[in-house]
């Protein structure tokens, strides 16, 4: 779909993977019967007005809307052979006298569970694997060098429900969903990170929210595990595991210096910060989320992550409504309830320069792909000078007075405040 283009208004049900097999979903809860913003907006502006709004709302890459690139026919045939969306697009930068540009390929996918939650768990994890393989070569047929896939993407978001059989879905660093991706990213020659439900075998058996680096000759060049774990809504997940215990890895892959932020962690500048400390030209934020409780936010944090970093973005969201077969609360006063509501997809990418791509649906399995010219990320912190004026040793003065049990607000009250009136 070209930028800009006007979408089918979304009259057709998405099938969700609900408890009853192919179980439809109204599309009444989306935005007005689009498939996204940019197409509810294209669909109803005239377009010199469109062209002004998108200025505003995906910003300029140099000075002007980014690229749409092409799609090759051979990815283009299986997107239409397994019904996913496919986009692409382009971020520039300027041209520099000393250094080349460093223009790296980058795809996102965003996809639905396939079969009912009541399944056998090893059918629901292949038909995911099923799914997604396709998805992942047209990637590869498209020439992408590094591809990431949404926040424990071999699974059921099933962490509302509190039950612990939904364990059993974790695996080791090295088992079936990195064994099935590691030949995927040999055979194309691109890395891949894995987000998936971890277990840990060398310490007990622990369970952990994690995303393994696949290198692009298969091999694992490590992993980073999510360092804040949400408490919010039927976001359960603290029931499950621990905050993160690998800090703020950036990976030097043979294509650029990537991080992961994986979901929840979008709303923590400073673990935005962290990585961008570490060197990360292009950092990950492989999610789960859904529209009731987050969908304002989405589009503005990573792109504030990104300018405020100097980094490249890639947001991922999974899309559906995964029903669960025993209901839940979650202590909020809600009903008991067998889902967790719409997961809102919306995957895009923002950039240093506060220019972002449109999104995907917010229905529709994607393969969102970019190129990127990571030179953009030094032109940006050059122009801008974030970094050099950010004043670190004050925050880290604050942080250490902070942690400690003696702290006190620096707090200077109006010396009128508390005066008895004479
Ligand atoms: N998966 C996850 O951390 N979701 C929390 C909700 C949110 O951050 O939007």
């Amino acid at each position: 779909m070209e930028k800009g283009q006007e979408e089918t208004p979304a009259t057709a049900m998405v099938t969700n993977g609900g408890v009853g097999s192919g179980e439809a979903i109204g599309r009444d809860a989306s935005i007005c019967g689009h498939e996204s913003l940019n197409s509810l907006l294209s669909a109803n502006l005239a377009p010199d007005v469109f062209r002004e709004v998108s200025r505003l709302l995906l910003g300029l890459n140099r000075a002007a809307p980014l690229n749409v690139i092409p799609v090759s026919d051979s990815a283009k045939a299986l997107s239409l052979e397994h019904d996913f969306d496919i986009q692409a697009f382009q971020f520039s930068a300027d041209k520099e006298v000393l250094r080349e540009p460093r223009v790296v390929r980058v795809g996102l996918i965003q996809n639905s569970i396939v079969l009912p939650t009541t399944a056998p768990f090893s059918d629901q994890k292949g038909a995911i694997h099923e799914k997604v393989k396709p998805m992942i070569e047209a990637a590869g047929a498209s020439g992408v060098n590094i591809l990431c896939l949404q926040e424990a993407w071999m699974m059921p978001f099933a962490f509302c429900t509190r039950e612990k059989r939904w364990c059993e879905f974790a695996e080791p660093v090295d088992g079936e969903s990195t064994r099935f991706l590691q030949k995927l990213a040999k055979k194309y020659n691109m890395v891949i990170v894995n987000p998936i439900l971890e277990r840990d075998v060398n310490h007990g058996e622990t369970i952990w929210n994690t995303a393994v680096i696949i290198g692009n000759h298969g091999n694992i060049v490590g992993k980073h595990r999510k360092n804040h774990i949400p408490r919010v809504g039927d976001f359960n997940e603290s029931t499950y595991y621990m905050e993160g215990n690998t800090g703020h890895p950036v990976f030097e892959t043979a294509f650029g210096k990537i991080a992961v932020n994986i979901c929840y962690g979008r709303h923590h500048p400073l673990n935005w910060m962290a990585f961008g400390l570490n060197g990360a030209e292009i950092v990950f934020n492989p999610s789960a989320t859904v529209g009731e409780l987050s969908e304002p936010m989405w589009p503005i944090e990573a792109r504030n992550a990104a300018i405020a970093n100097s980094y490249f973005v890639g947001s991922i969201n999974r899309v559906g409504t995964e029903v669960f077969p025993n209901p839940f609360t979650s202590g909020d006063g809600k009903p008991q309830h067998a889902d967790f509501g719409h997961f809102y997809g919306s995957s895009h990418f923002s950039a240093p320069d506060a220019s972002c791509t449109p999104s995907l649906s917010r229905y529709r399995d994607g393969l969102l792909i970019s190129d990127m010219d990571l030179n953009l990320c030094r032109q940006l912190k050059d122009k801008w000078g974030f970094r050099m004026t950010s004043r670190y040793e004050l925050y880290a003065d604050l942080l250490t007075q902070y942690v400690k049990p003696e702290f006190q607000p620096q707090v200077i009250s109006d010396p009128l405040l508390h005066k008895k009136s004479s």
